[in-house]
């Protein structure tokens, strides 16, 4: 026994020692040294008793044991002082599997080394993806990341125990924690106090620090004087409060009872005190400073923590060197299953030096308010930001015209341009144009057209011709589709059932999401994650009943009952990427059947001459607007290529 402890603690230092390598390289395979040399050690065993020496066999067995058994007790050490980050490599290991899973293509973009190996990092994202932000951000890091995570989602069933598998720091947001206050208050300017009607219960919802919101303004609870009277400061009207003037128009509306909600006060001490710590590790925190999931077409109001942070571990730490990266999702239709998305990583801006120390010591709003500013700005340089969807259409359909139809570019050069645009048609200057504003409209109507002929204006190169030539790929793919159909149905049994459970499930739950946000414009953002977390749950259950339903009813035996186990996720994802393309070739096929069609053929026509006189006039435009403004190398798509140059012919492949 005492020898067994002795082994044990050897096996303990010589983990120890690993340790921080471990650290440094974050992976797992360090941690798996050990019981490798122990496999060797097995290996050159097992080679010498080959190799004939004389011994008994009993003894080697015996030894082969012992063998065996420290490697299993080195393994078991290793993996449990390292549970951390075997249970973190754990859930990124399933999130790699699943976020490549649920996307059709999935593309990194920009500067895709942003995020240093080592030393302390703030990862930021926009977030209009929900969980998926979260789960790409940490599937895509080339390094650990303690992730931020609104402490309600850690109390979520699912998604709590990934969240605690990533080991991610949970905030408490106060539109997470407020509640409807009871009876209705009025403000009494004059006395600084809020004053409750009959029902208001302001000695139990109420302690200083709470915050008070109404239709007409806010404020902050100083000090509770009754259940109907409390001593209120820094309140604020609602609306546009920019002069004095104004902000005396704004207070009659506050003096009038009112509906009203609490926001208890929050302490987030061990929040900032935790994400110092990490930073001042070496760690690397990933959040999304808007505060929350939204489905809107541009970021949200950055919240000050970001800032917060970055500045708070300075002050504490000054010889830390904060490296923040904004990473952009882009999501194309994010929330259908098989959909695209590309990750973009910009410029990293690395926080540190006296400067920034004393600033923050002097004028610490300030301060925060200048760094805000920074993060807004490299958040905004690697994500689209257009006022709404509509914006968006003539955004990505006129980049689209732009592109010479033959070009392909890399997803860095094909969001940069699309970024470009959205900054550009945005100009203060050209937002109301006349040329630009009678390009949107004719943008909108080929756009209507497209659609209506089955292409995507977004996404199609070229309108096909009124030959009905093309119409003779019908019969072949009717032959492929048959054919695929066939092989769909088992694919088909398995995953429908799921596949429509998850979408009606998630669309029940984008409702309700919306119904409960004040910043969810659809409730979209919720709808990828929650199809994540059905077909996760009901996959299993669904593959486990009909493989008893089989075990009972047919007259399968339980080998093949098993082997058929093995098979069923096999099965299923040849399902998928059947009635993938299945879905896709339907998607082209459907535009030649409609020009079996004469009134549509005639139309097409029109179609295609629209599209080659808008993209003509698109092109012309912006060299008009940008003379001078670019030199060729600036350029994404160069000047000759635009002009349809002979020899630029190579450059199309140069960027594949
Ligand atoms: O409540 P939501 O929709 O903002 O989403 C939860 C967080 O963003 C992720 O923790």
């Amino acid at each position: 026994m005492q020898a067994m402890n002795r082994a044990i603690a050897a096996a303990e230092r010589y983990t120890s020692n690993l340790a921080p390598l471990a650290e440094k390289t974050t992976g797992l395979a360090t941690y798996l040294y050990l019981p490798t040399l122990g496999a060797l050690a097995v290996v050159t065993y097992a080679f010498v008793l080959e190799t004939g020496v004389s011994t008994s066999s009993t003894m080697h067995m015996q030894m082969l044991v012992v063998l065996g058994m420290i490697m299993a007790l080195a393994l078991a050490l290793a993996l449990w002082r390292a549970k951390d980050d075997v249970l973190y490599y754990a859930v990124v290991g399933f999130n790699r599997v699943v976020v490549n899973l649920y996307f059709r293509k999935l593309d990194t973009a920009g500067n895709v080394d942003a995020i240093p190996s080592q030393g302390p990092v703030l990862l930021i994202g926009n977030h209009q993806n929900q969980f998926m932000d979260g789960l790409l951000l940490t599937a895509l890091a080339p390094r650990k990341v303690r992730l931020l995570t609104a402490a309600k989602s850690l109390h979520r069933p699912i998604v709590g125990s990934f969240a605690k598998g990533l080991g991610c720091i949970p905030v408490t947001r106060p539109k997470d924690v407020a509640f409807v206050g009871s009876g209705s208050l009025r403000l009494d300017t004059n006395a600084g106090e809020v004053i409750g009607s009959a029902g208001a219960s302001f000695s139990s919802e109420l302690a200083p620090g709470s915050s008070i919101a109404t239709k007409a303004f806010t404020a902050t609870v100083v000090e509770v004087l009754a259940d109907d009277r409390a001593k209120v400061s820094r309140v604020a009207f609602k609306g546009s409060a920019e002069s004095d003037e104004n902000v005396k128009s704004l207070a009659p509306a506050a003096d009038t009872p009112a509906a009203y909600k609490v926001i208890p006060k929050l302490d987030h001490s061990q929040m900032f005190s935790e994400v110092f710590e990490q930073l001042a590790s070496g760690e690397c925190v990933g959040l999304f400073p808007e505060g929350g999931s939204h489905d809107n077409t541009h970021l949200l109001p950055l919240k000050a923590g970001v800032a917060l942070m970055a500045l708070g571990a300075l002050e504490k730490f000054p010889d830390l060197a904060i490296t923040i990266v904004p990473v952009g999702f882009h999501y194309y239709a994010g929330s259908k299953f098989r959909s695209k998305a590309v990750v973009n990583y910009g410029d990293p801006l690395v926080i540190s030096g006296a400067e920034w120390r004393s600033e923050f010591a002097s004028a610490k709003r300030e301060t925060v308010g200048k760094l805000l500013g920074m993060v807004e700005d490299a958040l905004r340089s690697v994500t689209l930001n257009v006022p709404d969807e509509d914006f968006l259409d003539f955004v990505l359909v006129t980049k689209r015209l732009y592109t010479p139809p033959n070009v392909v570019l890399t997803p860095s050069q094909n969001l940069e341009l699309t970024r470009r645009f959205a900054v550009g048609l945005q100009r203060e200057d050209l937002l109301h144009d006349e040329a630009i504003l009678d390009v949107r409209r004719r943008v909108a109507a080929y756009a209507d057209l497209c659609r209506r002929h089955g292409y995507s204006p977004m996404s199609a190169t070229s309108v096909a011709t009124r030959s009905l030539y093309g119409l003779r790929a019908i019969p072949y793919l009717v032959v492929v589709a048959t054919a695929s159909l066939l092989a769909l149905v088992p694919g088909i049994v398995l995953n429908m059932p799921v596949g429509l459970l998850a979408r009606s499930l998630a669309h029940a739950h984008a409702a309700k999401a919306k119904a409960e946000s004040s910043v969810k414009l659809h409730g979209r953002d919720v709808i990828a994650s929650y199809k994540l977390i059905v077909g996760v749950v009901a996959m299993p259950i669904w593959f486990i009943t009909v493989l008893l339903g089989l075990l009972v009813f047919s007259p399968l035996t339980w080998t093949q009952v098993v082997i058929l186990a093995f098979l069923m996720p096999l099965y299923s994802w040849v399902g998928v990427m059947f009635t993938e393309q299945t879905f896709l070739w339907s998607k082209s096929v459907y535009p030649l059947l409609l020009r079996i069609l004469p009134s549509y053929r005639a139309e097409e026509a029109v179609l295609a001459r629209m599209r080659n006189e808008l993209a003509g006039h698109i092109r012309q435009l912006i060299e008009d607007y940008d003379k001078g403004g670019f030199a060729e190398n600036e350029r994404i798509v160069p000047l000759k290529v635009l002009q349809g140059a002979d020899d630029y012919d190579g450059w199309i492949e140069e960027t594949n």
